[in-house]
């Protein structure tokens, strides 16, 4: 009889295929290492079971125990399945743009979860690191593993991952593409395949890293991104910088675009940082020849973003493009369509159009696309009116009110800084002026407060792509709506707006 006698058994020896449609351009050859065969569905597996395992053995972790660990879904999975093995309750701290369903995951192995928000400051006590340290503090028996520093990270890789892509490829891999996170996976795999390749003919492989645009690896700043599990903005002691021969930074919208791909054309459903390591192993590969031998690691399935990247209405909203495939409506079906029955869906708004009605807009506008309009208003606005109105969390009531006074506009955006290419992510909540005004005569609110302490949900967002028929309901009940352009604000759009827009 074949089977293992436990789970935690089955982690580990994940296996290589070629990509073939994606990378029918470049020459070498393309492997992936299917990292999402992990039993709890990530490469975070790895760390989790050697990280309790050390724990364990150093006495950290004690039966009655508790596992406290800020993560951003997959190595919660991991530890909590190892957890729940080995008989400790689990508490992990996600920030919110962790998907419920990857909440829902860790919920569904016994863990609890606490959610943080995602744009403080690393440093802040409210960050998911701070959190999970106070938690850790306050839990009798909790044990952190830190996957950021602990060392037991960096050598799963190193002792599994690496010498399993050096054996699978009979030594002969030359490249290795690899997304950084906490940067355990880049430091312990590129480490074993640069040691053990060091003496080769051909020379030592070549690491290769992933970073997503606006992480501090690739000279970003730590601003947000959508991407999840990759990238960082703050500096772990998990990664070492001597490993990474180059890196490339790779934005949400080239990321999705691939992670969409790799499910339509190759059959593997992964997640975004799958896709965002594909591109930037794809724009490596653009100067290697055919002898060349390239692994990338997919770290996990895309079963966690069903909601996000493989939701249209997801994408749409926040401007990222989605491309169909063109599915034929047999002529006979379309005839019927044409017949008076029912409506034929090749004609009817999709995706954020679909469910509204333009019957109270005026031909001349319901067709108008909002990015144009957006567009069109900044060619007349003054030059010193910002393309994004909005306060800074810091600022107070006072500057707040005077702000949309000065610019004529009852809503604005909240932000974390002031940009002009103002990341969604960086959107804190809005204010309006009606609801700021009236806390302040309430006596509820006081005009030297920050405004982020009166700040209320952030305005609805819609696509640049979308008509304004189909915006118009969203911006009737709210008064303005953020337009989005591959996660970028590109501007307020009010009703206002729209009004302008007539006659023209
Ligand atoms: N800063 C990253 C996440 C860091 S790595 C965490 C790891 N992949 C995990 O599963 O916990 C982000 O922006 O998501």
């Amino acid at each position: 009889m074949n089977y293992a006698e436990n789970v935690l058994d089955l982690i580990g020896s994940t296996p290589l295929v070629k990509l073939n449609s994606v990378a029918r351009d470049v020459a070498p050859t393309v492997l992936v290492k299917l990292e999402y065969l992990n039993p709890g569905g990530s490469i975070k597996d790895r760390i989790a079971l050697k990280m309790i395992e050390e724990a364990e053995a150093e006495g950290k972790l004690a039966p009655g125990g508790t596992v406290v660990e800020p993560t951003s879904g997959n190595t919660g999975v991991g530890l909590a399945m190892v957890a729940q093995q080995k008989g400790y309750r689990s508490v992990f701290i996600t920030p919110d743009k962790v998907g419920q369903e990857k909440r829902d995951v860790l919920k569904a192995y016994g863990a609890e979860v606490v959610v943080t928000k995602t744009s403080v400051a690393p440093d802040s006590p409210d960050s998911y690191y701070g959190v999970a340290n106070r938690l850790e503090a306050d839990i009798d028996g909790a044990y952190q593993p830190n996957q950021f520093f602990n060392p037991a990270a960096p050598q799963s890789h190193y002792e599994s991952t690496g010498p399993e892509i050096w054996n699978d490829t009979d030594g002969a891999i030359t490249h290795l593409v690899v997304g950084a996170g906490t940067g355990g996976t880049v430091t312990g795999t590129g480490r074993y395949l640069k040691e053990v390749s060091a003496d080769r003919e051909s020379g030592p492989v070549r690491v290769v890293v992933a970073d997503p645009d606006g992480s501090i690896y690739s000279g970003g700043e730590g601003r947000p991104y959508f991407v999840e599990g990759v990238g960082e903005d703050m500096w772990p002691g998990n990664y070492d910088p001597a490993v990474p021969d180059e890196i490339h930074a790779v934005n949400d919208a080239e990321s999705f675009a691939m992670t969409r791909r790799l499910a339509a054309e190759e059959g593997l459903l992964v997640g975004g940082s799958s896709g965002m390591a594909v591109v930037a192993g794809l724009r490596a590969a653009q100067d290697l020849g055919p002898d060349d031998i390239m692994v990338i690691i997919l770290p996990d399935s895309g079963r966690g973003y069903l909601g996000k990247i493989f939701s249209d209405s997801w994408m749409d909203t926040q401007g990222f493009t989605v491309e169909h495939a063109e599915t034929p409506v047999p002529d006979t079906l379309g005839s019927a369509y044409r017949d008076g029955g029912a409506a034929d869906p090749r004609t009817q708004p999709q995706g954020a159009d679909a469910g509204t009605s333009s019957a109270h807009l005026l031909d001349s506008v319901a067709g108008l696309r909002i990015g144009d309009i957006v567009a069109e208003k900044g060619t007349w606005l003054p030059d010193s009116l910002p393309s994004v109105v909005s306060a800074v969390k810091t600022t107070t009531v006072a500057e707040a009110l005077s702000t949309m006074n000065r610019y004529g506009i009852d809503a604005i955006p909240v932000v974390s800084q002031m940009r002009d290419d103002l990341r969604v992510g960086e959107v804190l909540g809005s204010v309006s002026s009606a609801g700021l005004a009236e806390r302040v005569l309430h006596g509820t609110a006081r005009p030297e407060d920050e405004v982020l302490t009166h700040a209320d949900a952030a305005l609805p967002q819609v696509s640049v792509h979308a008509t304004a028929a189909s915006v118009y309901p969203v911006l009737r009940s709210a008064g303005a709506v953020m337009v989005a352009h591959d996660g970028v604000i590109q501007g307020i759009l009010t009703v206002h707006d729209l009004v302008a827009r007539l006659g023209e």
